[in-house]
């Protein structure tokens, strides 16, 4: 099976687990990239069974909004029930690299917000220990050169991605040769450098549930714990 055939499975396995739940004031919370794509147009289908949706990305609210899905500013919004979104890198722990899309501070902000976060990915993700996809990092232009050289002191190297501008007019520095152990402490750590806006570690708030591709079928993980238990 290629790689789109198992973005598109596990769309579709998203849909089937939400569709039954949707009601007609249900609000999603939909990601940004390929696999999160995917399952919007196959949400499409569906538009008539749930309110509407806020977006990580510019792009996603008009791919919504081209299947006459309403898009919500998530300030307007009290609820999001569900947010579905693809990811770069996954671990066993259900933390996750995101942003390759530079979608990655407004992901986490209604990642935040959702009750619960699927995240949709193929087999390709699946990691032993995060960092061998570069993180990318969200940083205020004026900071990108402090930023870059407190990572440098972290052990990483990082990157200026070129010609690309967040939704947010900000900049992306993409952390190469950084091997992340330890998800949790690393996501803070580098929150933690003036000028950063945010890093692509999932960890604080990882996925409630991973649905990940693979050639013998689709793999329903759940953390041991879930968001929805605290
Ligand atoms: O900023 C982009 C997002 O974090 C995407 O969810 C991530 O890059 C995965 O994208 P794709 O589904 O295209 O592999």
């Amino acid at each position: 099976m290629d790689q789109d055939s198992l973005k598109l499975s596990v769309a579709q396995a998203a849909l089937d687990i939400i569709a039954p739940q949707l009601e007609s004031n249900t609000i999603l919370g939909i990601g940004t990239g390929s696999t999160a794509n995917m399952f919007i147009d196959l949400l499409a289908d569906v538009a008539h069974l749930f309110d509407g949706a806020v977006a990580s990305s510019q792009a996603s609210a008009e791919r919504l909004k081209s299947h006459n899905i309403p898009v919500y500013d998530l300030n307007t919004v009290n609820q999001v029930a569900v947010y579905i979104d693809g990811a770069d890198e996954c671990n066993e722990a259900l933390e996750l690299i995101k942003g390759g899309g530079a979608a990655l501070t407004r992901e986490k902000i209604v990642a935040a917000v959702a009750k619960e976060f699927i995240c949709i990915a193929d087999g390709s993700k699946w990691v032993k220990v995060l960092g061998e996809f570069p993180l990318p990092v969200e940083v205020i232009p004026m900071a990108r050169s402090h930023v870059a050289r407190e990572i440098v002191k972290l052990g990483g190297d990082p990157v200026l991605r070129e010609d690309v501008v967040t939704d947010n007019g900000n900049v992306i520095l993409d952390v190469y040769n950084f091997p992340i152990p330890q998800p949790l402490a690393t996501e803070a750590k580098i929150n933690g450098i003036v000028g950063v806006v945010c890093n692509g570690l999932f960890a604080l708030r990882p996925a409630d549930r991973l649905l990940l591709g693979t050639a013998d079928g689709v793999r329903d993980i759940k953390r041991p714990k879930s968001f929805l238990d605290s």
